[in-house]
């Protein structure tokens, strides 16, 4: 039975998914906090399941030798060094969705809290002070909202906003024309959003093309008297410049649920009068955390128990509806991957992979990282379909890939061809109506071979006599033949035979088979 450690706090909800779906859980909502003990424990758990307080770094990456999930309760990963899971194969995976409602809900009561200045007035009149006086605030309606960052949370952001009757312009490049005109918002460039904005709002991930966007630079381009709200990430803007920015008055008001370092303690902004502060409050709803527990528990479930993927943020997405058509196919393209990874002794220059008809019309990139996976695993080991492709790409592996519709005699196949400094070797499969692969060409040379678990792998010259020698080799070996398959490029050309056997040759009866006459390359392949 697979085991879950849930290492920061969650809904209870989670605990129960975990136990319906038969995962096994430790529900142990301090020990995210620890990072020594979690690299203790973190060996035992094939899953994980965080929010924010859990730091999966690559020293515990490192240690979770067993761990295949990790599953945010939440949307932002920057807490998990996804770099790392990835090279150790390990899914990481998000609930999107889950909280952008609430937070966005967060950053609306900032906006207002900042408006009419609501924490310090509620102090004020609790000390019996009845500073009416003091209290001046501003009207949202008619002022420019900035977004920076139009994503899901912007989004709902633009829309609350919006109905406030504030006009919304956001700065985000990879936000549409299309997506902007249906948001109602004014897509524009940052310079612009600093100059136009009376409040900013920050919803974008942290990532480093967004680390301390707002910074002393960008804050000096605003408007005097910006109002700024972030309920994103703390690394966004730079603290030390926007102390300096609310001090001078370029910025009138900061409105924080997020920091550099947190638990935010002694923060120098906690000292001044124009900042609110709530500590990292944003998804912190009943609703949210309800969605949230319950999604993350399903999701790390379904990929524990039937290796359906969803919201992976290192791997595409297998559908509960995808997972039976796609997972025959992605079985066909690892032993493809296999096949050729195994007759593969020089170093790998590149990967071509052709998906003709049927898989063709299907999500691809699952059986690309099998075919990969397959293609490395027998000189790498250590490598599954998660971690292959960048482990590819570190080792400057081309990886090209075509699509087309059907053509030949089959409804569908795929081709795999591996380009060492050497050579280039093709090999081509099919599925037969149960499911289970076939091979269809090797090297150019068609045939028809189902695969097995041990297979001996034969190229020799067409000469007559070669298959009788090799039958008697095998059976003075006492080596069974369940299935022989033969095929050749021409008469008296290049040939291989491709045989099923039943059980594993020995190094020395595969030196004594490539001994044969005319034997070009004897090679055991095992699936
Ligand atoms: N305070 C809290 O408790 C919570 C904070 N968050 C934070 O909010 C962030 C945003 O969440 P979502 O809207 O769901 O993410 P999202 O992925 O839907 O949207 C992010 C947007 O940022 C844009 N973006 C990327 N690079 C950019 C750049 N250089 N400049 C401007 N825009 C850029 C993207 O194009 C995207 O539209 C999360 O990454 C997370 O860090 C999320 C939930 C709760
Ligand atoms: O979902 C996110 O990105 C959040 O920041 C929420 O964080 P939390 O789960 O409340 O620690």
């Amino acid at each position: 039975m697979p085991k879950v450690l849930v290492s920061d706090k969650l809904s209870p909800t989670a605990v129960q998914i975990f136990k319906d779906n038969g995962v096994e859980v430790d529900y142990l909502p301090d020990l995210g906090k620890d990072k020594d003990k979690l690299f203790e424990v973190i060996g035992q758990y094939d899953g994980l399941a965080i929010r924010s307080a859990t730091k999966v770094t690559e020293k515990i990456i490192s240690a979770a030798t067993n761990l295949k999930v990790i599953g945010r309760a939440g949307i932002g990963v920057d807490n998990v060094d996804i770099p790392a899971a990835t090279k150790k194969g390990i899914i990481v995976m998000n609930t999107p969705f889950g909280n952008s409602i609430t937070t966005a809900e967060h950053a609306i009561s900032m906006m207002m809290a900042l408006a009419r200045q609501l924490p310090e007035a509620d102090a004020s009149t609790r000390a019996s002070k009845w500073e009416k006086n003091r209290f001046m605030g501003v009207e949202v309606t008619s002022k420019t909202l900035g977004l920076i960052g139009a994503g899901n949370i912007g989004s709902i952001v633009a829309d609350r906003a919006q109905g406030l009757r504030m006009k919304v312009i956001a700065f985000d490049p990879f936000l549409t024309p299309e997506r902007a005109q249906t948001m109602g918002v004014e897509k524009v460039e940052l310079d612009e959003l600093l100059a136009r904005a009376d409040f900013i709002t920050l919803h974008t991930p942290l990532i480093d093309a967004t680390r301390n966007i707002l910074n002393a630079e960008t804050l000096a381009k605003t408007k005097k008297g910006v109002r700024i709200i972030n309920c994103a990430r703390g690394g966004l803007i730079d603290e030390e410049a926007l102390y300096a920015a609310l001090k001078s008055g370029q910025v009138a008001g900061a409105a924080l649920d997020v920091f550099l370092v947190e638990p935010a303690e002694n923060n120098p902004l906690f000292e001044l009068p124009n900042v609110i502060c709530t500590p990292h409050l944003g998804a912190s709803t009943t609703e949210a955390q309800e969605n949230v527990a319950l999604q993350v528990a399903e999701q790390i479930s379904a990929y524990l128990m039937s290796g359906e993927i969803t919201n992976a943020l290192n791997f595409p997405s297998i559908s509960a509806e995808e997972a039976p058509i796609i997972t025959p196919w992605v079985k066909l393209a690892e032993t493809l991957g296999s096949f050729a990874g195994q007759l593969t002794e020089t170093a790998i220059k590149g990967i071509q992979i052709e998906f003709e008809g049927t898989p063709a019309g299907l999500n691809t990139k699952p059986m690309i990282a099998a075919a990969i996976n397959g293609v490395l695993k027998p000189s790498l080991g250590d490598i599954n379909m998660v971690s292959a492709p960048q482990i590819a790409k570190d080792r400057g592996i081309l990886v090209e890939t075509t699509t087309r519709d059907q053509q030949g005699a089959y409804e569908g196949y795929i081709r795999l061809t591996v380009t060492t400094e050497r050579q280039t070797r093709g090999v081509a499969g099919t599925l037969f109506v149960n499911g289970k692969p076939r091979i269809i060409q090797v090297k150019d040379i068609n045939m028809e071979a189902e695969v097995t678990p041990h297979m001996l792998y034969v190229t020799n010259e067409d000469k007559p006599g070669h298959i009788g020698r090799l039958g008697t080799t095998l059976g003075a070996l006492n080596i069974n033949i369940a299935n022989f398959n033969l095929g050749r490029a021409d008469v008296g050309g290049d040939a291989i035979a491709l045989v099923s056997i039943d059980g594993t040759l020995t190094e020395d009866q595969l030196g004594q088979i490539a001994k044969l006459e005319g034997v070009k390359q004897a090679k055991a392949l095992t699936f």
